[in-house]
């Protein structure tokens, strides 16, 4: 068993049940139990400014799942719950980010763990900080709690 981190995000629709139901299609699989949740949180859109406000969690799961199939599985329940891709960084109904897995880094084909943008972005980092703040970014060697102080006061060495 791995412990791993998710982060999900959306902003189109019904945006509370989009995370229910990603959450509960997650927990449905018995390859997956999800162990924490970290309160949902609104934020303004990061990157492509002009599209909605997203809600944005953090999970924390235990899986048998290899990284890549945790990837694909959560690509399919961003095809099941009806995403369509048009654009990057553009409006979702669901976006589900393999944030961490275990201490891997991993770099391949359409895998990059730890999530290549993570350290970067406010709204991962605050919910990750909220429910596992000790938990070690294996490149940075740097806590998400670290990671977090570190953004917020804009500190740009990593
Ligand atoms: N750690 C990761 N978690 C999720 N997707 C990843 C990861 N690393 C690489 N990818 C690849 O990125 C693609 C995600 O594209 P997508 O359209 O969701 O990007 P995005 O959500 O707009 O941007 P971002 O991934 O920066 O949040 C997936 O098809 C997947 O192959
Ligand atoms: N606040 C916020 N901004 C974003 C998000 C997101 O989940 N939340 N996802 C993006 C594409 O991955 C781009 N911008």
């Amino acid at each position: 068993m791995a412990i791993a981190y998710l982060g999900l995000g959306t902003n189109i629709g019904e945006r509370y049940k989009n995370l229910r139901n990603a959450i509960e299609l997650l927990a449905e699989n018995p390859d997956v139990t999800v162990r924490k949740e970290s309160q949902i949180y609104e934020t303004a859109p990061y990157g492509m400014t002009d599209q909605p406000d997203f809600l944005n969690m953090v999970i924390e799961v235990e899986t048998n799942l290899s990284p890549t199939n945790l990837l694909y599985f959560g690509l399919e329940i961003e095809e099941k719950l009806g995403r369509v891709r048009k654009e990057v960084w553009g409006p979702r109904i669901i976006d589900v980010d393999v944030l961490i897995y275990e201490d891997l880094e991993l770099n391949i084909d359409d895998l990059t763990v730890p999530h290549i943008e993570m350290h970067k972005r406010e709204f991962v980092l605050e919910p990750f900080n909220e429910i596992a703040p000790k938990v070690m970014h294996p490149t940075f060697k740097k806590t998400i709690q670290e990671l977090y102080k570190d953004l917020k006061r804009g500190v740009m060495d990593v």
